[in-house]
């Protein structure tokens, strides 16, 4: 067995020689290097392993008894996974070491490790001169996976496990057995340097008979002072104490962290996700959604979690593309476009995500079906064509005349039945829908109930209620006349224009009519119980004009979430399954004699299946995280909720970034989302984005936007002050300068951060800069300025200030902070974020709005 993990027994009295010196550090990085070696060697073995495992089961798959079949192919599976795994080349792959005191009750766990959090009572001894002396009992070296050695030692700890926890949480004020903390960085399979933290720092330490020594600095400074590029990196080898008690955190009911700007939030969600997967991978498997504000974040993030060997297990999704129904509809009409490219002014937004929403759509949904055309979809439209063609033109042999003419849905039916003519007016088709909508099902689940009642009211039109005194008779009467009825064409039509399917795009078009959308949001009487004003009807119906008759066409994220209502709202009735048809199949059930082998081949990835459920409309994850939580609006908490109402939830955010103008509001709708689950909260203290200089200017605007909130403390400090520009007579050329000044002072990534209304503008003075060729008219959607690879272009990115949420540059140029406060009525904490995005430098620009000082500071910023 591996030295690695013996107790070692020699007892040394010398403190750390050559501390740091490099002949002490080449040593170090030699004994790490050594031991990656083995763990590479142990993985090609389990490669090959896996290998021939599944050669041999595909071989085998053909034979054998059900038992030993199932068996087998549960083997393959786990092979596969295995094989999948090992094959993925990990950047650092083995990052951390921890060397430990003896455990206080000498018990190891299943991976091999002593459980115990706390020395043993005789795990440090003192020496004639009082001096405290230890043995490192136990070394444990920890990485992204775990690898055991043929005789089932740990080589690498998995970082989720137990065993690793004392690698996260030791501080030299709680060290527990922990007395040297080591991050080792490697690239493929070379060990490139190592950094200690010495956690007992009172101890003469010693390790198989020599000094314990102690490297660098320790990791974090190391880390957080690396260069950004435009896709985050895991934290995995540096995650801080209390970073790490949210990301183990049971699992149970709510977890909400709080945190400011730089602290660790997303990237704790993140790893959070990747714990709970290690933690109960049966449960969470497909089944863990991680919801961001935007798809800027989304792309920003998304390569974390592979990079923690968890590709296709979780779904991260941007708001705006949390909703199916927001996808362009298959029989809706072209031009649907998914995502959410438009943009909703602040006023707009205020109420399209305002909870007084739902009521509105909730008689839209049921309003919708007296639409006039271009008309729903009917059964003529069943070709997919989406033109309506047969809608409007339908022919009841008269009936509804009125109602076609008018464009409308027919408000008169009448049909032949036994040879008489029966007929329903307006007035009683307007009952019987009143009657059908008293109910609470989703409308377009409705249409069976309504074809009853308008079945009833024939019924009782032809008098056949009174015909038969007999109920046997009457019933068998009754049986045969709506036999008779229901299977006219007249009548099928009839209710296919009568009791339309809706769709939720469809709908929200028609709330572009301000008449429509006043008389649904109870605006037309001028007075009580309305739940939107004059102006806000306009607002709401005039940003809407973007979207077709048939809902094609742009949608704001605020869209989403209303589509998303909508869809609940009106449900999707069941349609008969289409099956391939293979005439083969049913006569000979064909399809049992694939193999094993066969059906494991064409087993579908993780990654498949994740997007199949989604595809499937999937609504019920286990585990819901929410990142940027303080600004989902009333109506998206809605959208959100209705994805996890069984699951667990991790929530993170910091209400002094809330761009949401209405907390109180928010807040009441997140309860609503989580319900009654109890609530454990945590917060996170430390800002390791933003250096000490940048944080302090920050945080004047805090204290304007929050005043009284805490920020958090930065963790390093650069030396660099913030820099004030006037932007003068020129404004593209002084931020061109400056960006050019940044980009040849830091190596990695320039954000330009300015008001959402001056984004084409600001892309159109830095084209040059980032490649971009938009036209200044342009509406600029989500607005990234993101050029090809190469200098400056890729390095250099344009943002509204609503979409600088979560992101981070080694630079920031924030243009104008007045113009971002006064934006909208969370102005000031929209530029809170903005000033936070900066992990190196950040340059502030004033225009004559910012009434800039003699020394170029803004209003908002001064002293
Ligand atoms: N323990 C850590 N070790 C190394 N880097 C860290 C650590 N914690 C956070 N960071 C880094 O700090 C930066 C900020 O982290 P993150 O974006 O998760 O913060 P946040 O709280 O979500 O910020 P915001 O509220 O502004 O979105 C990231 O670059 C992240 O990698």
């Amino acid at each position: 067995m591996a030295a690695h993990n013996a107790t070692h027994a020699a007892s040394v009295t010398s403190r750390h020689a050559e501390p740091g010196t490099e002949g002490a550090r080449d040593r170090e990085i030699r004994v790490e290097q050594r031991h990656l070696n083995r763990v590479y060697r142990r993985l090609e073995e389990k490669i090959h392993e896996a290998e021939y495992l599944m050669d041999d089961a595909a071989k085998g798959g053909q034979v054998g008894t059900p038992g030993a079949l199932a068996e087998r192919d549960a083997q393959v599976f786990r092979a596969g996974v295995h094989l999948n795994r090992l094959n993925n080349e990990f950047e650092d792959f083995l990052f951390g070491r921890i060397d430990l005191l003896l455990g206080k009750d000498g018990k190891r766990g299943p991976d091999g490790a002593y459980t115990s959090v706390e020395p043993a009572d005789d795990a440090v001894r003192t020496d004639a001169a009082g001096e405290p002396h230890a043995d490192i009992a136990e070394t444990l070296h920890i990485g992204r996976l775990g690898v055991l050695d043929a005789e089932y030692t740990p080589l690498v700890i998995d970082w989720r496990a137990p065993a690793a926890a004392p690698f996260y949480r030791a501080t030299p004020v709680a060290p527990g057995r922990v007395v040297r903390r080591r991050v080792i960085r490697s690239k493929g399979r070379k060990v490139l340097s190592v950094e200690d933290d010495l956690l007992r720092p009172e101890l003469t330490a010693s390790l198989d008979g020599e000094p314990l020594s102690i490297i660098g600095d320790g990791a974090l400074m190391a880390a957080l002072g690396r260069a950004r590029g435009h896709t985050m990196r895991d934290i995995v080898s540096s995650i801080q104490a209390e970073q790490d008690l949210v990301i183990r955190a049971p699992a149970n009911s709510v977890t909400e962290v709080e945190g400011g700007p730089g602290t660790g939030k997303t990237a704790v969600a993140l790893h959070r996700a990747a714990y709970l997967l290690y933690q109960d991978r049966r449960r969470y498997a497909g089944g863990i959604l991680i919801v961001s504000p935007t798809p800027l974040l989304v792309a920003y993030t998304e390569g974390v979690l592979p990079s923690l060997g968890e590709e296709g297990q979780v779904a991260i999704r941007a708001l705006g593309s949390l909703s199916e129904a927001a996808e362009p509809s298959e029989r809706g009409g072209a031009g649907g476009g998914s995502g959410a490219p438009a943009y909703d002014e602040p006023a707009v937004a205020r109420v399209k995500g305002s909870i007084r929403m739902a009521k509105v759509l909730r008689k839209a949904a049921r309003g919708a079906l007296t639409l006039p055309g271009p008309a729903p979809l009917t059964r003529a439209d069943e070709d997919g064509d989406g033109d309506g063609d047969g809608d409007g033109q339908l022919s009841f042999d008269g009936l509804g005349a009125e109602g076609q003419r008018a464009g409308g849905p027919p408000d008169h039916l009448r049909v032949v039945a036994f040879g008489a003519r029966i007929e329903l007016d307006a007035q009683k088709l307007r009952q019987i829908r009143q009657a059908v909508l008293s109910g609470t099902a989703p409308v377009n689940l409705m249409r069976p109930r309504a074809r009853r009642l308008l079945l009833d009211a024939l019924w009782s039109a032809s008098g056949g209620p009174r015909r038969y005194q007999d109920p046997e008779l009457a019933a068998e009467a009754r049986e045969a006349f709506d036999e008779d009825i229901a299977t006219e064409t007249e009548f099928t039509d009839f209710l296919t224009a009568w009791w339309p399917e809706l769709t939720p795009r469809r709908v929200l078009a028609a709330m572009a009519d301000e008449k429509r959308l006043a008389r649904w949001s109870g605006a037309g009487g001028g007075g009580r119980g309305r739940v939107l004003t004059q102006r806000e009807v306009r607002l709401v119906a005039r940003s809407l004009r973007r979207l077709a008759p048939d809902g094609s066409g742009p949608l704001s994220v605020h869209d989403v979430a209303l589509l998303d209502e909508l869809h609940t709202l009106l449900g999707t009735p069941a349609r008969p399954r289409r099956r391939e048809a293979d005439p083969l199949d049913q006569l000979t059930g064909l399809e049992e004699l694939s193999t094993y082998a066969d059906r494991f081949a064409s087993r579908p990835s993780q990654a498949e299946r994740l997007e199949r459920l989604r595809d499937e409309g999937r609504t019920d994850y286990a585990h819901v995280i929410v990142d940027e939580a303080q600004d989902l609006t009333p109506m998206q908490w809605r959208m959100v909720g209705r994805r996890g109402r069984q699951a667990t939830w991790t929530v993170v955010g910091d209400p002094a970034q809330s761009s949401w103008s209405d907390p109180d509001e928010a807040a009441a709708a997140r309860d609503e989302a989580l319900g009654t689950r109890p609530r454990r909260r945590f917060q996170l203290t430390v800002n390791y984005r933003n250096p000490a200089e940048v944080a302090e200017l920050a945080a004047r605007v805090l204290a304007l936007a929050m005043p009284g909130t805490v920020p958090p403390t930065a963790v390093r400090s650069t030396g660099l002050t913030p820099r004030f520009v006037v932007l003068g007579d020129d404004p593209g050329a002084v931020l061109r300068a400056e960006v050019r000044r940044l980009l040849a002072e830091v190596d990695g990534t320039v954000g330009v951060v300015v008001a959402m209304e001056r984004r084409a503008q600001a892309r159109v003075w830095l084209a040059e800069l980032t490649g971009d060729d938009t036209d200044a008219g342009a509406d600029v959607g989500v607005g990234v300025g993101v050029g090809g690879a190469g200098e400056p272009r890729g390095r250099v990115v344009v943002l509204g200030s609503l979409e600088a949420k979560g992101l981070e540059y080694d630079a920031t140029v924030v243009v104008s902070p007045a113009e971002i406060a006064d934006e909208s009525p969370a102005g000031l904490r929209v530029l809170y974020v903005a000033l936070t995005r900066a992990t190196q430098q950040l340059t502030v620009l004033s225009g004559e709005r910012d009434d800039p000082d003699a020394a170029g500071v803004p209003d908002l910023l001064r002293d």
